[in-house]
């Protein structure tokens, strides 16, 4: 079975893009992510990720323009494997206080060239890439 889930590429005006660290105990924990989560079966895209925002980091953010997808197989403790398919999105940062209220125990902002891809969860790699590739081309900013 594959498991849609929806991230968010949060952007500051200066260019640095926020990630956050799953906890140690959670689901493929200590892997760094664009927050986000699992796509309710009723919700649209933007919908289900505008709700995991304000449930992970208590935030209230526009869902931006769709970015990228990407498939991975996470292999699992019993045996088997869970297939992720992952959905980026653009939001535009809006300041307001951050908490960390679901399954991450830190978060920074960093440059997206300076994300170092052996921190980050597999399946955020295509979507970094595709980030990247997006703020090098001015004129699809
Ligand atoms: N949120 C998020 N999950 C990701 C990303 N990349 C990635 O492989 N995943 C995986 O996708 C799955 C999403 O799970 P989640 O725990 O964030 O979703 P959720 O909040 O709806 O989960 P829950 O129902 O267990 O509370 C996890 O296995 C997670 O490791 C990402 O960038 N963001």
């Amino acid at each position: 079975m594959i498991i849609n889930v929806v991230a968010a590429l949060i952007l500051r005006n200066d260019g640095r893009v926020l990630i956050a660290r799953r906890h140690p105990d959670a689901a493929q924990g200590g892997w760094w992510e664009f927050p986000g989560g699992k796509i309710e079966p009723t919700e649209s895209p933007e919908a289900a990720l505008a709700r995991e925002l304000e449930e992970e980091l208590s935030v209230q953010l526009r869902v931006g323009p769709y970015l990228a997808s990407s498939e991975h197989r996470y292999p699992l403790t019993g045996g088997g494997e869970k297939c992720i398919r992952l959905h980026g999105y653009l939001c535009p940062w809006e300041a307001q206080p951050i908490n960390l209220t679901g399954s991450h125990d830190r978060y920074c902002w960093r440059a997206p060239e300076t994300i170092r891809m052996d921190t980050l969860a597999p399946a955020d790699h295509p979507l970094l890439t595709a980030l990247i590739a997006r703020l090098q081309s001015p004129s699809q900013r």
